[in-house]
């Protein structure tokens, strides 16, 4: 499947610009203010007593803002960030190695922590609980457990679904914090920051016609932002107009909801083929070529937070608001 534009995984396209628009302090984090809230209490207790902050959990849809935070929580705490990932630690040898490598204090983000192996999570329960490392010596008969202390650290894990992961591993989380689709305000902000960093020029009002179609999502409205002064700069003049960034959009084919082709695809498909559902989540992905995780963790998300779709015991269903979005007239049984 083609990389949508409305896409909120990272793309390679994204790579540079994400780098330097990567807020770097709290206060430099727009929105999910609950969380900040919370987080600064937490950040400034520790530094006080000098301890490790306690175990973060992050889960919330791809895009939101889960590694920048956790780069954020390192450096209010003024300690060194190591980064990986559940699918890149195969063994528990691995994980061994990351955890004997940190100092006292220090941040290990694993990013996907749902997808961690068995057995290298079970490395991880007393490591969590205790800062210790429990090491099989020998084989057979003779084989002992070795137990090595750890520096105390805090475990950042960011995930799309809490309910992926396994009860031990989300106990052992002290806080346990879900990122929230951003408003349209706190994204227009975000465009305008961005562009201010990037040298882009762009009036208000576009910077707000980028926001409504950026899904609730800072990835999203960051990628259209520089798609949209492509345009800009060779269509016009190169300043961003609230005409120029409608232009742009209509071209780029992201409605002003934020919806693709294949959102429409999709829905049409739920209206016309299944009267509107409920449709389960595999013929769905069947009818636009997608794969059943990603519209869950990816696309489905954001069409149930603007309420196009509803999830039911029995598959999806389209809402009024969908077929009023697409213009298609909504049957009296609704
Ligand atoms: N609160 C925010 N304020 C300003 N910009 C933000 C904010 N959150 C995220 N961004 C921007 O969005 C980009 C994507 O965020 P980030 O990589 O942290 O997402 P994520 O939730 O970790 O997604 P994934 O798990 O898919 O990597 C960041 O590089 C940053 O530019």
């Amino acid at each position: 499947m083609e990389d949508r534009i409305i896409s909120a995984n990272l793309m390679m396209e994204d790579q540079a610009v994400e780098l330097s628009l990567r807020p770097r302090y709290l206060s430099e984090y727009i929105g999910q203010g609950q969380i900040k809230e919370n987080l600064k209490i937490y950040i400034e207790a520790a530094k006080m007593r000098k301890e490790a902050l306690d175990h973060v959990l992050l889960y919330g849809p791809p895009g939101l803002g889960k590694t920048t935070l956790a780069n954020i929580i390192a450096n209010e705490l003024g300690v060194n960030l190591r980064t990986t990932s559940g699918p890149a630690i195969e063994r528990p040898g691995d994980l061994a190695a990351l955890l004997t490598n940190l100092q006292e204090g220090d941040v290990l983000f694993i990013d996907e922590i749902h997808r961690l192996h068995r057995t290298v999570e079970e490395v991880l329960y007393p490591a969590m609980e205790d800062f210790a490392l429990d090491i099989m010596i020998g084989k057979g008969p003779s084989a002992r457990s070795v137990r090595l202390d750890l520096p105390p650290f805090t475990l950042i894990g960011a995930t799309t679904r809490a309910g992926l992961l396994s009860a031990p591993l989300r106990d052992r989380f002290g806080v346990v914090s879900r990122l929230e689709f951003y408003s349209v305000e706190e994204l227009s902000y975000i465009v305008s920051r961005g562009a201010d960093i990037l040298s882009i020029e762009i009036v208000g009002d576009a910077a707000e016609e980028i926001a409504l179609r950026s899904r609730g999502t800072p990835r999203i409205a960051n990628r259209l932002l520089k798609r949209v002064r492509d345009f800009a700069q060779v269509r016009g003049d190169g300043i961003i107009t609230q005409e120029a960034a409608v232009e742009a959009l209509r071209m780029l084919q992201v409605d002003p909801r934020g919806l693709d082709q294949i959102d429409h695809k999709m829905l049409r498909a739920m209206i016309t083929s299944f009267r509107g559902g409920p449709v389960g989540l595999d013929t769905i992905a069947a009818t636009i070529g997608e794969e059943s995780q990603t519209i869950e963790d990816v696309y489905e998300p954001y069409l149930l937070q603007i309420g196009f779709l509803q999830r039911t015991p029995r598959g999806r269903m389209a809402t009024p608001a969908a077929y009023h979005h697409l213009g298609l007239p909504i049957p009296d049984s609704m």
